[in-house]
């Protein structure tokens, strides 16, 4: 059967922190500079969802775009207006960089979705100049 791709596109916005338990205050701040600030500060993320597979010969789809918004939705529900750091568990042992948040959304989407072997990536724009990618590996 042909493959196709097919990709929706979120978006979310959210406050975090740069800061890592295994540094020291003077390392944090050399390491993440204005991003390490006490008060955190946000971003107007982009998420963008990427599935791969074959096209079913039955619905046409590779997966139906009404069930891909409600299991994003549930993803959303847990960043959208949030503090990254203080409201996802996640993220309160990880630091919230755009590569963490790209790995979380990707596992979390997978979690939840009726067929997660046509996941193929996530991508988080946290401005239009910083751009990262999770494949799952
Ligand atoms: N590898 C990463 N580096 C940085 C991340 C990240 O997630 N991964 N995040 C930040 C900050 O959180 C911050 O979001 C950077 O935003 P901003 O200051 O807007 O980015 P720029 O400095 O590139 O913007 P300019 O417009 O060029 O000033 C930092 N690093
Ligand atoms: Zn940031």
């Amino acid at each position: 059967m042909p493959t196709v791709t097919m990709e929706r596109v979120e978006m979310f916005s959210a406050a975090h922190r740069l800061n890592s338990e295994n540094l020291s205050v003077a390392e944090n701040k050399e390491t993440f500079g204005k991003c390490n600030n006490d008060n955190g500060h946000g971003h107007n993320y982009v998420w963008k969802v990427k599935l791969r597979g074959e096209v079913d010969p039955v619905s046409g789809m590779v997966y139906d775009l009404a069930k891909l918004k409600k299991e994003m939705n549930l993803v959303l529900d847990t960043v959208d207006h949030r503090n990254l750091d203080k409201d996802v568990e996640f993220f309160k042992t990880t630091v919230s960089t755009s590569e963490n948040v790209a790995i979380y959304m990707y596992q979390k989407l997978k979690s939840v979705m009726s067929n997660p072997s046509v996941l193929y990536k996530c991508t988080i724009e946290e401005t239009p100049k910083n751009v990262f990618t999770y494949k799952g590996n």
